[in-house]
């Protein structure tokens, strides 16, 4: 027979008279601090006590010594009788902290569709801030300065490395990309979730430097053809790029297993992807132990 000590194994009255436990008297909490000698008059409240449920309606109203019966009392007088009861106010404060801002890293293979997912999370998501990667990249047509990347010569981009100004940078097929510190730190100040969109090489260099205080998707399509006709269909890149692209895809696929999520970004799926992000997002606020990041 197995004995357990735990959940509702143990019932009221053999917790009372169980060997292993010194009884524990129980309060009677229907009239738990008056003994009858004491009349009931005599008890005074002072602040901060009733705080809260005074402020709520007629502070006049007599204080009962005894919880009235539910279905007779109303929701006020019930209220105050169990304060009194209980010996401290209700109170109203939060049970738990508003969530540590979060700071989301979103990766995948080159064409998987980050660009997209983001601009589409833009739209739909508010309180989050995604950060403009500095890349000395030609800009793509439809791109905007400041918006979609800062686009700098190759020159001010070294610069900004001197600086110590980036996060994190890597050459991508012979362009820089980087990641600026400050937008970081002042949005997470403001108390906004951060975005970082970056490739499978900036990924695992900020899973180095920010550990798990980072929540890491990894975006993926739903298969390789899908993947490489997504790039040919972009019209951006040159046979060479192509290959290159598709050949580095193969080998990035394999370090889903560093990151803590993954998305499926499949065909004409776009809205689902998307969704998911933002389920992502919504679970780790509910988090017990919260992500801390600091940059
Ligand atoms: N779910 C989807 N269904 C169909 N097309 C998609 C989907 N997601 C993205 N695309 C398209 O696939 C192409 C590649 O997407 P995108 O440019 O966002 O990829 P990326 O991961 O940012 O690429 P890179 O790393 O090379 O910049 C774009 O033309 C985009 O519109």
């Amino acid at each position: 027979m197995s004995r357990r000590f735990f959940g509702t194994s143990l019932s009221r009255s053999s917790m009372l008279h169980t060997k292993f436990h010194k009884p524990i008297p129980f309060p009677n909490l229907l009239n738990p601090i008056f003994p009858k000698s004491k009349p009931i008059q005599s008890f005074r409240l002072t602040p901060p006590f009733f705080s809260s449920i005074s402020q709520m309606g007629d502070a006049r109203r007599p204080l009962s010594p005894t919880i009235p019966p539910p279905d007779k009392a109303d929701r006020l007088e019930l209220l105050r009788s169990l304060e009194f009861s209980l010996r401290s106010s209700l109170s109203s404060d939060p049970l738990v902290p508003n969530p540590n801002p979060l700071v989301i890293v979103i990766s995948g293979p080159s064409g998987v569709g980050k660009d997209a997912v983001i601009k589409r999370l833009r739209e739909v998501r508010e309180g989050l801030h995604f950060v403009v990667t500095a890349t000395s990249r030609p800009m793509r047509p439809g791109e905007v300065d400041g918006k979609d990347y800062y686009f700098v010569s190759k020159e001010e981009f070294l610069a900004m490395i001197e600086r110590n100004e980036l996060l994190e940078y890597a050459s991508v097929y012979g362009d820089y990309k980087g990641i600026p510190k400050r937008q970081i730190r002042e949005f997470l100040a403001k108390g906004y979730d951060i975005v970082l969109r970056v490739d499978i090489q900036g990924a695992e260099t900020l899973r180095t430097i920010l550990g798990n205080s980072a929540v890491f998707v990894f975006l993926i399509a739903e298969s390789e053809v899908k993947l490489v006709e997504r790039l040919i269909d972009r019209r951006t890149e040159t046979k060479e790029s192509l290959l290159v692209r598709v050949a580095t895809a193969r080998e990035e696929v394999k370090q889903v297993k560093n990151f803590d999520y993954v998305v499926v970004n499949a065909d004409g799926k776009l809205e689902s992807a998307v969704k998911l992000v933002e389920s992502i997002i919504d679970a780790e606020k509910a988090k017990v132990m919260q992500r801390n990041a600091a940059v």
